[in-house]
């Protein structure tokens, strides 16, 4: 089955305002989708529904067929719906291997008084190198975090986030606050991802859009306004009447 992610109908209000408004979009196995939309547009709503942080108030999401609408977020990850966080999460005293290692071991089920001992494990300091090597990491592997830069700890969520190996991973603002000296490490990392992973990316950056997606879903209002390819986004009045009215 293709189809990795089902999302449909999905509707969510905060008290009397529709902030999901009748969504209903899927991500087949190797899609490459953006999802963008002007500010307040319901973007990160969105994701905290797919995720699981949020219940809808109706509709459906299924996971690889199976209905997730009511199952806990710990649950969807361990489906492999992995999302990186818009904003970082990590541990500023750790280093950057023991990130890695916390989630090889996270992933396998092991219990966190392992995490100790990880560095006498070495198939796990295999795979966290191997992880970090993919990224251009390894080099701050014995790092702390609060030493790396900021773009290095975007790029170290996406390094987590793969090693939890997903099927379906949600990128919330991977290039937030990253200098533009640093994107072209952000779209290599993407461009590198898995082949058969379907990826939903929320980003402002245009640029870094069109460089990333082959489908482009835009929310106004809460509500899908438009989906097609990044090609033939600007033409379409709907979505330059949904910026442009922001602007004005
Ligand atoms: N927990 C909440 N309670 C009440 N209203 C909320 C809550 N979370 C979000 N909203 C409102 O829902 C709307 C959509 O917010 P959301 O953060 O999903 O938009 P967004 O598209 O991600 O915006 P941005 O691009 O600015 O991050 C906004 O009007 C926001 O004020």
């Amino acid at each position: 089955m293709d189809t990795l992610l089902d999302i449909r109908n999905l509707k969510m209000n905060f008290g009397g305002l529709k902030v999901t408004d009748d969504v209903s979009l899927n991500l087949a196995k190797g899609s490459r989708t953006a999802l963008i939309g002007p500010n307040g547009a319901g973007k990160t709503t969105l994701i905290n529904l797919i995720a699981g942080a949020y219940r809808p108030t109706s509709g459906s999401i299924s996971l690889m067929g199976q209905d997730v609408t009511g199952m806990k977020d710990t649950d969807r990850v361990r489906l492999g719906l992995i999302r990186s966080f818009q904003i970082t999460r990590l541990f500023p005293d750790l280093t950057v291997i023991d990130h890695l290692a916390m989630a090889i071991l996270q992933r396998e089920g092991r219990s966190a008084g392992m995490f100790k001992s990880y560095h006498r494990m070495p198939e796990v300091l295999d795979e966290a190198m191997e992880a970090l090597a993919r990224l251009r990491l390894d080099p701050l592997a014995n790092r702390v975090v609060a030493q790396i830069a900021y773009g290095q700890q975007r790029l170290l969520e996406i390094a987590i986030a793969l090693v939890l190996k997903p099927k379906v991973l949600l990128l919330d603002e991977p290039a937030a606050g990253i200098p533009s000296s640093d994107m072209d490490r952000v779209v290599a990392a993407l461009d590198n991802l898995p082949a058969e992973l379907a990826v939903l990316l929320i980003d402002h950056d245009m640029d870094l859009v069109r460089r990333f997606a082959r489908e482009v879903i835009v929310l106004s209002s809460g509500a899908v306004i438009f989906r097609g390819t990044p090609e033939q986004l600007g033409s379409d009045p709907r979505v330059r009447s949904a910026y442009l009215g922001e602007d004005a």
